[in-house]
């Protein structure tokens, strides 16, 4: 389990991350979001302690990470896949890290074999690698040491889409044997079908948090009818604020049954009543963030 408490890092006087807070579970796949700059690096290089806090603490099982013994064996990290040493090849970069982890080599073939190099690539200089190659080499770097906790910064930036499918499985597989992850991506999609909690930050605070049905139900109701301005009168008499999308959608957050029954009453025809969760994590993260996003984007 990965701890935050009350973290705050701040770069000459400007706050990067301010009092953030949360928990990372065993056994399950946490997603970190938030718009351009919002901290998520900042707070995941603390974790790591590539960076230190100005206050507050982030633990990995309890354990601050330069207190790990050996932190490979215990937490796979991928925070830029482009740090890898470039002049070094592939398999050079996992042999110095197996071997500093006392790993036998064969860990080596393994990896390279799980991310999927060739064995030609993964005798070429990193320098030459594409961006999904360094992602692979990353991915197999962090899971070297059979670690319980991952920590992975836009993992699936540069994957192809069957690398994208199969870093999913591979995150699913860790999770449900009992893993830890953390990962940060601006991929929403991905992190809808991966994630079971999330963590959303803007300007360097915690916006929500919690599990993905939790948050994704509170998305309220959709409904669509021939007649959305008169079923939007007819919530407004039955006293449900509702919204009316410019696609002829109208929003509550009343339970969809509610709905149905004011429709119902009016002699309303409904065409679609449904969760608004089907309108995804895009919409609550752009709701969510609002205030925060450079583009001042509104749902
Ligand atoms: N070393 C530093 N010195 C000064 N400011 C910094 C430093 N590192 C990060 N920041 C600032 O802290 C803020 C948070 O940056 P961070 O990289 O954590 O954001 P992020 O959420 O990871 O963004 P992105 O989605 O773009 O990767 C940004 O405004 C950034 O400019």
């Amino acid at each position: 389990m990965i701890t935050v408490e009350s973290l705050t890092r701040r770069y000459a006087g400007f706050t990067a991350v301010d009092n953030v807070s949360f928990t990372a579970q065993s056994g399950r796949v946490t997603g970190f979001l938030g718009p351009n700059g919002a901290g998520k690096s900042t707070t995941m290089r603390v974790m790591v302690g590539l960076t230190a806090p100005t206050s507050g603490s982030a633990t990995i099982d309890g354990v601050r990470f330069a207190d790990l013994p050996n932190p490979g064996l215990e937490v796979g990290v991928l925070l830029d896949a482009s740090a890898q040493h470039a002049g070094r090849t592939g398999r050079e970069i996992l042999t110095v890290a197996s071997d500093t982890m006392g790993l036998p080599r064969t860990r080596v073939d393994e990896m390279i074999e799980l991310v999927s190099l060739t064995p030609t690539e993964a005798g070429r200089r990193v320098r030459n690698y594409s961006l999904g190659m360094r992602q692979r080499l990353g991915i197999a770097t962090a899971l070297l040491g059979e670690p319980r906790v991952l920590i992975l910064d836009e993992p699936a930036n540069g994957l192809d889409p069957a690398g994208i499918r199969w870093m999913r499985d591979l995150l699913t597989d860790f999770a449900s044997q009992g893993g830890t992850v953390l990962l940060s991506s601006h991929l929403l999609h991905e992190i809808e079908v991966i994630a079971d909690d999330l963590v959303v930050i803007g300007n360097g605070r915690i916006v929500a948090s919690g599990s993905k049905e939790e948050l994704l139900a509170a998305a309220g109701t959709l409904a669509r009818s021939t007649s959305p301005r008169d079923l939007a009168h007819a919530l407004e008499r039955a006293g449900i604020p509702s919204t009316l999308g410019g696609d002829g959608s109208v929003r509550t957050d009343a339970d969809p049954a509610r709905v149905g029954a004011v429709a119902l009453a009016a002699g309303i025809a409904l065409t679609e009543l449904r969760s608004a969760e089907g309108a995804g994590l895009e919409d609550m993260f752009l709701s969510l963030t609002a205030d925060t996003q450079r583009e001042g984007a509104a749902a």
